[in-house]
């Protein structure tokens, strides 16, 4: 299971200083949406430099133009870039064109969608990468419900990160459904110690891993 820290919110200096204190427990780096429409994508060539060796998402919540964003995200470094479930299927398809091209992937982000009719022309499109995913917004009003993991547990072959509000208290009922990736942002971008809040998030899901055998989404 990988943890993807999701860097929203914050200035460029904050997500440097973040990714100095928590690099060592992380697999994933996110270069969060509101970033990105702060400092552009020249951001995620800055921290493709300094972490050549981690995987880069470009979290372009791309929704049209999938070709030209998907060749921005790309050509920056990332090493996936994030589309919309509700985009039009060519912008998709674009996007997977493009991600062939240069070997790295395209990850569907399915907030709003609540219907798996969705998943299954997503399948059909070429999609192997999702996000389950509690918005923001919606976690001013609640919080996720692990009713959302059954809105893939029909694709035991589809790789499936989750994010929306996951921190250490959650953790007990996100981890039996056994995801792909952790997307965690505010959990350790706005805790005062970065490096403890990453690491016991990291120390959590290895032990699950250890105690419990892959997969039953
Ligand atoms: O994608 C995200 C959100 O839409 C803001 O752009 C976040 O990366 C995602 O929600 C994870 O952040 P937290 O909810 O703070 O864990």
């Amino acid at each position: 299971m990988n943890l993807q820290l999701a860097l929203d919110r914050l200035t460029e200096q904050e997500c440097l200083d973040i990714l100095t204190d928590t690099n060592e427990s992380l697999d994933w780096i996110e270069v969060g949406t509101g970033v990105i429409k702060e400092y552009g994508l020249a951001i995620v060539r800055t921290i493709r430099e300094a972490y050549p060796n981690k995987v880069i998402v470009a979290d372009m919540k791309t929704c049209d133009a999938g070709k030209h964003e998907a060749i921005q995200a790309f050509e920056a470094g990332a090493d996936i870039t994030t589309v919309m479930a509700f985009s039009a299927d060519q912008t998709i398809t674009d996007m997977l064109d493009v991600a062939r091209t240069y070997q790295s992937r395209v990850m569907v982000d399915l907030l709003g969608v609540s219907d798996s009719t969705r998943i299954q022309q997503l399948r059909q499109l070429g999609i192997n990468l999702v996000s389950l995913h509690f918005g923001k917004d919606m976690q001013k009003n609640g919080s996720m419900d692990s009713q959302l993991f059954d809105l893939v547990s029909h694709y035991p072959d589809l790789e499936v990160a989750v994010a929306g509000g996951i921190g250490l208290d959650t953790l007990p009922g996100i981890l039996p459904h056994q995801p792909d990736t952790l997307i965690v942002g505010g959990a350790i971008t706005k805790q005062e110690n970065h490096k403890q809040a990453a690491a016991q998030i990291k120390e959590a899901m290895k032990n699950y891993e250890a105690n419990h055998s892959h997969r039953s989404l």
